[in-house]
């Protein structure tokens, strides 16, 4: 197939659409793929490196106040959508997917106005404010979370098939990784990290927990986030970034290759974070963010905590105690740990790059 692929922003809206691809690929699917994203967006890095055409469009969010600034945003709108019309007349795809961010509403409203199948898939059990414009327009609407159903009139649209990061997490076996970060690869790790771009709250809770952490029978991998970084490492006392039990890193580029190799994960709720945690079936803590849109990671954390598999721990609650304590009673008890995994399990999605493949190719056929 010829398809197109548009998603940004965050490695929320990322990852997914690069997982769907790498999955079409595996299974010679491909005759042609492009991905349309901002320069600005994190996209641009991360579909560059993995050797993905690439083509950018200029496009911003709306602010949610009434401002001038949003006057000049609606005459990008207009002019990237004209733009993204040049790119899909000269690409000629079969099919056009969009994983969210703004970037991919101009894409795949300008595939709708040129009768190309278009198909959204929103990662959220909220859906986000590009996605519910979008699901007036596409052919369908993929669903990572049950609980999104009800964020999208168009009932006959929509088809549940988990988040294709899932499946591409899933398939990957424990490879002992820790040992790349002077870990010992036999040792139950926990990692916490605050999603793609890190989190000051849960920075600063984990730098005040770190004399527990450096006691403990378990070892701890703490992910900070690239901006905030070189700020961590300079509050942290030597002894601590020493510590035999505690890796400290800025990002982890493949996170699917090391999420085999821990026993529990603590962290933001983002959607695609959750789709691999129960894709592997492991135990969370979540510290949901309560600065994104409808406060939906705190809908996406209640989610995986109502059936057993996390807990939730509210940022305002958060402090290096309330951290610790919870890390060290999972961590410590094999049987709760056993428990959570199993509730995980069952709610993950490990084929949801196939099921999202067939809603492409049912469209493809039929048109
Ligand atoms: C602040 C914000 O707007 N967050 C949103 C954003 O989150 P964000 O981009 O943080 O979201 P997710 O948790 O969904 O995904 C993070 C992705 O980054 C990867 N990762 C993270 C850290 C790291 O060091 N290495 C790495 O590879 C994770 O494995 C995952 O694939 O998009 C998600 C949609 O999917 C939403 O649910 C989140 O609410």
């Amino acid at each position: 197939m010829r398809i197109i692929v548009s998603g940004g922003g965050t490695g929320g809206h990322i990852y997914p659409a690069m997982a769907l691809i790498k999955r079409l690929q595996e299974r010679d699917m491909i005759e042609s793929v492009l991905y349309v994203g901002t320069e600005k967006g994190l996209e641009s890095k991360i579909v560059t490196r993995e050797n993905i055409p690439f083509k950018t469009i200029k496009i911003s969010g709306f602010k949610r106040k009434l401002t001038l600034q949003n006057v000049k945003v609606l005459q990008m709108f207009f002019s990237s959508i004209g733009k993204s019309k040049k790119i899909i007349r000269e690409f000629k795809p079969d099919v056009v997917v969009g994983t969210g961010g703004y970037v991919s509403s101009a894409v795949v409203y300008a595939a709708h106005t040129l009768k190309i199948p278009t198909v959204i898939h929103e990662q959220n059990t909220i859906a986000g404010i590009t996605n519910k414009f979008l699901g007036h327009f596409v052919n369908k609407i993929v669903i990572a979370f049950k609980q999104a159903e009800d964020q999208f009139p168009e009932k006959q649209k929509i088809v549940f098939a988990g988040n294709p990061r899932a499946q591409e997490a899933a398939a990957i076996k424990k490879n002992d990784r820790l040992k790349d970060f002077k870990l010992d690869a036999n040792k139950p790790t926990v990692l916490i990290f605050g999603g793609s771009r890190g989190a000051t709250p849960i920075n600063k809770a984990v730098i005040a927990a770190l004399p527990d952490f450096a006691k403990a029978d378990f070892q701890m991998m703490f992910v900070t986030g690239r901006v905030h970084y070189d700020g961590v490492i300079k509050q942290i006392d030597d002894k601590y970034l020493q510590a035999r039990n505690i890796a400290i890193l800025p990002y982890i580029d493949n996170m699917p290759e090391i999420l085999p190799d821990l026993k529990l994960i603590v962290g933001r709720s983002g959607a695609t974070s959750i789709a691999e945690i129960t894709a592997l079936g492991l135990p969370a803590i979540f510290i949901p963010s309560p600065y994104v849109t409808h406060d939906h990671q705190t809908v996406n954390a209640n989610s995986v905590a109502e059936n057993g598999a996390a807990k939730v721990i509210a940022e305002s609650d958060l402090t290096a105690d309330k951290l610790f304590n919870n890390v060290a009673s999972i961590m410590n008890d094999q049987q709760v740990q056993a428990k959570m995994s199993q509730a995980s399990k069952e709610i993950g999605v490990p084929d949801a790059s196939d099921k999202l493949i067939a809603v492409l190719t049912g469209l493809i056929n039929k048109s």
